[in-house]
């Protein structure tokens, strides 16, 4: 880049942090819809690469014409993402917290539950767990492959959204009050019951992007941000992002030395290993494995950190 250019990158990017500032709230292929500090919803291009904004980004943008011009972005708190051989996907920005909904029937992959727990650990995002359909015969089971997840020291919370959503709601207004959160989970496990019951206005508000978006119908091809109603006048509103894409949670952007840093049940065993480059899969006098060996490491977890290392070893190597 010549001086001169440089000089012209800096003077426009200047330019676009004096222009007014909004929330990303939804995306739909080229598109995003914007929210103004005053409330209004606007649909926007994003010049330049269009990838660059997520739900939950903070944007400088001016109108233009009809719609509105994305010109530059708001530096980012923390963003969750998740790549597989070919594409990064990016879930959303600025989160203050996942709450990861999972069920008996049907019965989680606790493989996607590493890999979302592995990704939030990563981006430095703090993770809930929700246990919802208790009321289901294989919640047994469900709360059983849980419980190594409770020893390592997660919250895991448990519902019945549709046979007692009072409880529920009572249980999770105080997590959610105030702060951003992102609700993953697998199809079916109750993602849109739990919205349509904290979101009493959800329809409306995912209508409000239709509308700006003028397709008429639903837009959940990507993440769709939900104010929650405010705790207080004087209390932050706090917000629901719903996502879909649990499946093929890829890992592609982590090291296969990076996972057990990343796994608090195998973390806590680090440091003890005889040889510094220790992978905790063979090599005697590993720490890790003398965990696994005393069932203080579940043999689950520990299996999916052998998969999940070959995996991305695999990835590095055709990278
Ligand atoms: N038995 C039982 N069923 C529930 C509970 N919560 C939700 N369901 C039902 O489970 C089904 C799936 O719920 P949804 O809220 O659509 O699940 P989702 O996670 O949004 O699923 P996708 O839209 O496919 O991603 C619906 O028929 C719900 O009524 C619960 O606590 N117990
Ligand atoms: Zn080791």
């Amino acid at each position: 880049m010549s001086r001169g250019a440089g000089h012209k990158h800096a003077r426009k990017a200047q330019a676009a942090q004096s222009l007014a500032q909004a929330l990303v709230v939804g995306m739909h292929g080229r598109h995003v819809v914007i929210e103004t500090d005053a409330g209004e919803r606007h649909i926007a291009h994003a010049r330049g690469k269009k990838s660059e904004c997520v739900v939950g980004d903070r944007v400088h943008w001016q109108p233009a014409g009809d719609e509105a011009v994305v010109e530059a972005l708001a530096p980012r708190r923390n963003l969750l993402r998740r790549q597989d051989e070919w594409r990064t996907k990016s879930f959303a920005a600025n989160l203050d917290q996942l709450l990861i909904m999972l069920a008996g029937e049907p019965m989680f992959s606790e493989s996607q539950l590493t890999r979302s727990l592995i990704a939030a650990e990563d981006a430095g995002i703090r993770a809930v767990l929700l246990l919802n359909k208790v009321d289901v015969p294989a919640a047994e089971l469900a709360r059983e492959r849980l419980a190594p997840y409770r020893a390592m020291g997660l919250t895991v919370l448990e519902t019945t959204l549709t046979a007692d959503p009072t409880a529920a709601h009572a249980q999770l207004a105080p997590l959610l009050a105030g702060h951003t959160t992102l609700i993953l989970g697998p199809s079916g496990t109750g993602k849109s019951t739990l919205i349509n019951l904290m979101v009493p206005e959800a329809a409306a508000q995912t209508g409000e992007i239709s509308q700006a978006l003028n397709s008429g119908r639903h837009t959940t091809t990507t993440s769709t941000w939900y104010w929650l109603a405010a705790a207080g006048d004087d209390a932050p509103r706090g917000a629901l992002i719903d996502s879909p894409g649990f499946q093929e949670f890829g890992l592609m952007h982590i090291a296969p030395t990076q996972l057990a840093e990343l796994m608090p049940d195998l973390r806590t065993h680090l440091g003890g290993c005889k040889f510094y480059n220790c992978t905790h899969r063979h090599e005697p006098g590993c720490g890790v494995r003398a965990a696994l060996e005393a069932g203080q490491i579940h043999p689950n977890r520990h299996r999916l950190y052998e998969a999940l290392w070959d995996e991305l070893e695999a990835g590095q190597r055709a990278g």
